[in-house]
Order: C-alpha cells, then sequence, then structure tokens
C-alpha cells in the first residue's frame, strides 16, 4: 500500500484525490479569483499590507513593523511574522507590481484549505465547489477587498487533518504557525488539547505536553527575531483589533464589567469538555461554533467570515440533513451589511477608476436617524442569520453528538460462544475494522477461578458460572464503560496460567468476548451489541480440535473428553445464550468435514440472524451486482436470516461501507477489511452498530 501524504493526488488505494480538477466549477472559480486579484484591492491591501510586505524586502529585511511604528502607521501590519513570511516569499514581494502577486499566497491557502476539506469530506468536490469555493463572501474577502485569513485557516485546517491522522507533533507545529500568522488562533488551542486528551486513552502527560511544547517552540521560533522591539510588540499585540473582544461587556455594578465573550468561550469548554471523546467532526464544529460566537458579540469585520464559513460549510456537508439555504441567506445579509456600511469598498475597491461611490453617500437623501435604522437593520439582519446558524449548528452538531453513543462514550460489544465457535477469530475482524487504537479487548477466560491443571477441572467444567469471577467481569466492564481504566490479569492460553494484573483502558470501542457474557442479567444489560457465534457442531469439533491440538498443547483424545464432560454444562450456561443475542453468527461447511480435527481448512458458507429492527434491504440491494457472493435473505417469525455462499471481495466490503457508514466513518476509516465471508460479517457488524446507534435501537 503506497504511503501517501497530505497533498499526494492518489489516496492509498491509487484513487485520484483531487476530483474537483476535473470540475469546470473549480477552473471557473480559479479564473475568476485571478483576474479579480488584477484588478480590485481594499484600502488595506493597497496602502499597508502590500506596502508593509514590500518594504521587509526591499529593505533588506529590516524590521518594517519599527519602520511603520516610526511613520505612524501603528496599525499597519497587525499580523505576527508568519503572515509576513507566508504573504512575502510566496509572491507579496513583488507585489507592488500588481496586487495579484500578494493573492498568489491567499489563493494557495484557498486551494489547500479546498484540498483539506475535500480529503475530510471524502471527496465531497461539487458540493465544495458550489459552496466554499464559489462563495461570495469568500472571494469579496479575499480577491477583492484583500484580508489576509485565508492564511491562518489554512494553516489551522493542515493541522486538524494531522491531528486527525494522529500526527500530533506535526500538528502542533502547524497549529504554532498558525497562530504566528494571526493570534486568534490561540481560542483554538484548548479545543486541540482537549481532543487530544479526551482521544488519549492511556491518559499519558507525555502526549499531551509533548504538543503543547512543540506549539509553543513553534510560535516563539518565528516570532524571536522581531520580538526586542516595542514597535512590533504594540502593532502585533496591542492592536485595536484585539481589544475589541472586551468591548462587550454588561456593566455591573461601578466600574465592574461582566465580559461577554470570555464568558461564553469558558461556557463552550465547559461543553466540549463534557464529552467523553471528542470526534473529528466535533472539534471542527466546536472550533466554527466559537469563532462565530464570537462573532456575534463584535461588529464583524469583513475577514473574520473566513473564520467561519468554511467550517459551516464543512458541517452543512457532513450532516446532509442541513440545508445550505441558511448559509447561502448569511452570505447574503453579509454583502448587504459591508454594502451600506460607510467605508463600504463594494465599488471603491476597482483599482483602475477613481470611483469613491458607496451607497451609503446615496442614502444621505435621509436624515441620520434613518441611515442608522437601515444600517442596524441590517446589521441586525446579518448577526440574526449568524444567530440561526449557530443554533443549527448546535442542534444538529454538537447535541446531535452527545446523544450519539458509538461517538461519545465507549460502545461495548459482546461475544458469546462456546469454546472455539470463533469468538477470538471475530474479535480480530473487529480490530481489524475500527483499528486497535480505538479497540480495547477484554476476554472472559482472564476471570476463571483456576489455571491450566488444577485439581478443581476434575470437579466442575469452565463452562461453569461456579468456575469463573462473573461479578468481577461486571464491575470491570462497569468502569471501563464510564470511560475509567481497571487493572485486570489475564488467563494466557499458551501456558495455562494466569498473568500478573495489568492496566486494561478504556476506549472508543470495547469488545468482551468469552463464555458467559449474556449468562447474568446485570452483565448482558451492559453490551450495546451482543454477538453469539454458534457454527455447526461438527465444524465447532473441527475447529476445537485442530485449535487445541495445534496451538494448546491437546492430545485430540483430551480435547474429546473435555467435550464430552462439558456437554451438558454447554447446553445449560453457553448456548442458553444464544436468544438474549442482537446477533447470531453461524458458520456452516458446504461438504462434510472428511477427518474432524485434522486442521485442515473447509469450504465455508455463512448464516447470520439479526433482529428485525435492522433493516438491511438497502445494503442488501447495493450488494445484489456482485456475482461471486449468492446472499439469500428471509424473515423469520421474530428475525431475519441472512445466508450467504461464495467469495467477496475487500473493495467491495469497503464500497459498501463508504455508502452506508456516512458521519460514523472514522470509526473505519484505518479499517482493514477482508476478503471473503469474513469481511461480509465485518460489514454486517458495522452496519448493525451504525444503524442501531442512528435508529436509537
Ligand atoms: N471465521 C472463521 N474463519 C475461519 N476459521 C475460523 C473462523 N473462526 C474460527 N476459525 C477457526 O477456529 C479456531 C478456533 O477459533 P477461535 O476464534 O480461537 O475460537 P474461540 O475464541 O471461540 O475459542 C481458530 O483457530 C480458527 O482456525
Ligand atoms: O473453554 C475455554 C474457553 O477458551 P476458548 O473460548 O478460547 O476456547 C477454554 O477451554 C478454557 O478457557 C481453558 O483454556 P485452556 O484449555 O487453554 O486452558
Amino acid at each position: 500500500m503506497k504511503h501517501t501524504t497530505l497533498f499526494s493526488l492518489t489516496d492509498k488505494q491509487g484513487i485520484k484525490r483531487l476530483g474537483f480538477l476535473n470540475c469546470r466549477l473549480f477552473w471557473i472559480g480559479l479564473t475568476l479569483k485571478i483576474v479579480l486579484s488584477f484588478f480590485f484591492a481594499g484600502e488595506f491591501l493597497k496602502n499597508s499590507f502590500i506596502p508593509f510586505v514590500v518594504y521587509f524586502f526591499d529593505s533588506g529585511f529590516d524590521s518594517p513593523y519599527v519602520y511603520f511604528q516610526e511613520i505612524g502607521d501603528n496599525d499597519a501590519f497587525p499580523y505576527p511574522p508568519m503572515m509576513l513570511y507566508f504573504l512575502g516569499f510566496l509572491g507579496g514581494f513583488a507585489s507592488n507590481i500588481s496586487p495579484f502577486f500578494i493573492r498568489i499566497p491567499l489563493l494557495l491557502s484557498d486551494i489547500g484549505i479546498l484540498i483539506i476539506l475535500n480529503r475530510l469530506l471524502k471527496n465531497q468536490s461539487v458540493k465544495l465547489l458550489k459552496y466554499y469555493w464559489l462563495s461570495p463572501v469568500l472571494i469579496y474577502i479575499s480577491y477583492i477587498h484583500g484580508q489576509l485569513d485565508a492564511v491562518p485557516i489554512l494553516f489551522l485546517f493542515v493541522s486538524a487533518y494531522l491531528l486527525f491522522n494522529k500526527e500530533r507533533v506535526k500538528s502542533s507545529v502547524f497549529l504554532g504557525l498558525g497562530v504566528a500568522a494571526k493570534t486568534n488562533l490561540l481560542l483554538v488551542i484548548p479545543f486541540f488539547l482537549l481532543y487530544i486528551y479526551k482521544n488519549n486513552n492511556e491518559k499519558k502527560v507525555t502526549k499531551f505536553l509533548v504538543p503543547c511544547l512543540v506549539l509553543i517552540l513553534t510560535f516563539l521560533i518565528v516570532n524571536v527575531p522581531f520580538t526586542e522591539s516595542k514597535q512590533f510588540i504594540n502593532m502585533v499585540y496591542g492592536n485595536s483589533e484585539q481589544s475589541k473582544i472586551w468591548n462587550a461587556v454588561i456593566p455591573m455594578l461601578g466600574e465592574l464589567r461582566f465580559y461577554i465573550i470570555p464568558s461564553i468561550y469558558l461556557i463552550l469548554l465547559a461543553t466540549a469538555s463534557r464529552f467523553k471523546r471528542i470526534s473529528n467532526d466535533l472539534l471542527l464544529i466546536f472550533i466554527g461554533f466559537s469563532f462565530a460566537i464570537l462573532l456575534i458579540f463584535i461588529p464583524p469585520q469583513p475577514g473574520w467570515y473566513f473564520w467561519i464559513l468554511p467550517f459551516f460549510v464543512y458541517f452543512a456537508i457532513r450532516e446532509n440533513k442541513f440545508s445550505f439555504l441558511p448559509i447561502l441567506v448569511l452570505q447574503g445579509a453579509f454583502l448587504a451589511y459591508f454594502a451600506l456600511i460607510e467605508d463600504s469598498d463594494f465599488f471603491s475597491a476597482f483599482l483602475y477608476s477613481q470611483n469613491d461611490f458607496t451607497i451609503y453617500k446615496k442614502l444621505e437623501v435621509f436624515d441620520s436617524g434613518t441611515v442608522n435604522l437601515i444600517q442596524g437593520l441590517a446589521l441586525t439582519f446579518l448577526q440574526t442569520c449568524l444567530l440561526l446558524n449557530v443554533y443549527w449548528i448546535y442542534k444538529w452538531g454538537i447535541k446531535r453528538n452527545l446523544e450519539k453513543k458509538i461517538k461519545n462514550k465507549p460502545f461495548l460489544i459482546g461475544i458469546g460462544g462456546d469454546s472455539g465457535v470463533g469468538k477470538s477469530t471475530l474479535t480480530e475482524l473487529l480490530t481489524n475494522l475500527f483499528g486497535s487504537e480505538n479497540m480495547t479487548i477484554i476476554r472472559g477466560d482472564d476471570m476463571h477461578r483456576w489455571e491450566r491443571g488444577h485439581d478443581k477441572w476434575d470437579e466442575i467444567t469452565h463452562l461453569s458460572p461456579k468456575a469463573n469471577h462473573l461479578y468481577t467481569d461486571i464491575r470491570h466492564l462497569k468502569s471501563l464503560k464510564n470511560g475509567k481504566n481497571i487493572r485486570r490479569r489475564f488467563y494466557d492460553h499458551g501456558s495455562g496460567k494466569f498473568t500478573d494484573q495489568r492496566k486494561v483502558y478504556s476506549n472508543k470501542i470495547l469488545v468482551f468476548e468469552g463464555l458467559h457474557p449474556f449468562y447474568i442479567s446485570a452483565k448482558r444489560d451492559l453490551f450495546d451489541l451482543k454477538v453469539f457465534v454458534e457454527p455447526e457442531e461438527d465444524l465447532r469439533l473441527h475447529w476445537k480440535i485442530s485449535r487445541d491440538v495445534l496451538k494448546r498443547d491437546y492430545t485430540k483424545e483430551k480435547v474429546i473428553k473435555q467435550l464430552q464432560l462439558r456437554e451438558a454444562d454447554s447446553n445449560k450456561y453457553i448456548r442458553s445464550q444464544a436468544s438474549f443475542s442482537d446477533i447470531k453468527v453461524t458458520f456452516y461447511t458446504l461438504n462434510e468435514i472428511a477427518s474432524i480435527g485434522n486442521g485442515v481448512d473447509v469450504d465455508l458458507a455463512l448464516r447470520i440472524e439479526i433482529e428485525n429492527n435492522v433493516d438491511v434491504n438497502e445494503l442488501l440491494e447495493h450488494l445484489s451486482p456482485i456475482s461471486s457472493i449468492e446472499i439469500n435473505h428471509e424473515y423469520a417469525t421474530h428475525n431475519q436470516v441472512i445466508d450467504a455462499k461464495g467469495h467477496i471481495t475487500s473493495d467491495d466490503i469497503k464500497n459498501a461501507v463508504d455508502a452506508f457508514i456516512g458521519d460514523y466513518d472514522e470509526f473505519v476509516e484505518a479499517a482493514k477489511f477482508v476478503n471473503g465471508l469474513n469481511g461480509f460479517l465485518q460489514l454486517f457488524l458495522i452496519y448493525c452498530i451504525v444503524y442501531n446507534v442512528k435508529h436509537g435501537n
């Protein structure tokens, strides 16, 4: 499998990643943005940012922060040095020739954000091109008005993408570079650290501290060349933009002020900390939500909408129930408001005319009260649209995530069945499905009361509840389900001995496999999904004898004797649990087994019995064109039965999973699907899990 980087053109399966390059909308947008870059530039860009960046190069890299403060332009470039380097070296050095050159880094940032959104959204190119790439507001911000917010947002998305791919240190470097491009990104750091902490099962401090140190170091290295000048500190960290965050106040007693924005931000952080896990979606929703909240309480600068629209579009595409209309209306309200303000540059930004026309000037026919009312109504409409978008994102994004079991707290799967039925094999299939870093396995055999060879095994079988510490399992599973780690001994089938107690970490997915998962009601009620494995008896005997002889140092005769001694307990304590299961897995052979226990592989078929709540019809229709596998689906009295014979490839399984898993895909993002009926079993297990969670069964 090829290793692929973030911006490589194809993914691990060699599938073209940059599908949007084939879309005409991309090239229309690119052409429009390039043309606009030659003909439009707002006051800030023309009279401050460009001269500032050009001075840095023309002066032989003297500090422009010092020079511009000395000439009295104290807010010329309220950005830390990373913004200066990124803009300057990628084209800004020539921007005194044309403002197009300082748009090159903005265009690269724009395309970079598009690529990452496309990766995160699994190639939703057309929607992304329509609602992100061709967003009238984002085009106005970068290519007409000329704000620079695309740059820090690129660093933010690169950092988030690396974080989602477990590249914590690289992610911290890019977040540090982002903060060193625009300090607003400081707001994101607590959410990033929460994400790392919540998704770090072992809660190892190093997994948390190292990213923090790397982030701080990156930020300092970028800033160090300028930090000795107070002009730099004044312009970048003491500018009027930052102070706006303190303007939203509620006067209290005397000089006391209640600061609205810090209060809301702390509430957001507290809400995020309530989640046991923070999914990738949730992190991006929280970030966009936080920036949006800040915008509600501060009269907006045009560029700040670059801090929310990419997140709103991401969210609207992810939550396909969410309409794009609120985002489109919000953009309309944005354009209306910024067309009506006194220093609107909708017309004056055009470089090749002295046109200083503004709608505000036309409004001067009215009295000032009417003009203020019109502007106030425009701002009220804009902020109301923003509020509605924020509400819907909370309702469909954050609140729903709180309700989603599989994303917000550990999901506990039980796998039961007699000895040799295939519990461990099925558990391995789940490990391939969810990834070992997302899944913790707990084995029932650890709670046997005695080790192999103990005299007690002459009086009682392993299948008896009396031979196992079943109530310890209940305590352990409850702790793990509540996100707590436990200490537990293990039973080593290689030696037949118990190990010392070891730490067992809670995780997104917990799998308990053993003889008695569903025997005690207090235990079986803990499971979110109950799977019972019961192959046809001849096949089980073949599997059990072959394995115990090959891997557990038994003789065939001893295994057969053990099976005979266990028959009564198996019926009484093990097979009786099948009725409590949500899914029953039955492998069976198509031909008679020539020599039971001789270790050879046999041709298998698979029968899956599922409770009737799960609608599998759409999935089976999706699989029906695959000729290599024969699938039969029948409804029985209390459940439904799916019989599968033949072969199916892991690619077919992956395509079906992608088609039906939707916004739970982050749990199968690193999935290794296997060929054959075991892959078919993986598909049905993840389908049932997601179906039950989505429909609250
Ligand atoms: N789905 C399967 N496909 C092929 N072989 C299987 C499958 N499940 C079990 N086996 C065979 O049966 C043997 C016992 O399976 P195992 O998973 O160890 O059972 P258990 O954990 O229930 O005791 C395995 O060594 C393997 O050879
Ligand atoms: O019944 C089982 C369960 O294990 P599994 O379900 O994996 O077969 C085993 O026979 C006992 O745990 C004893 O194990 P051993 O015979 O190794 O001492």
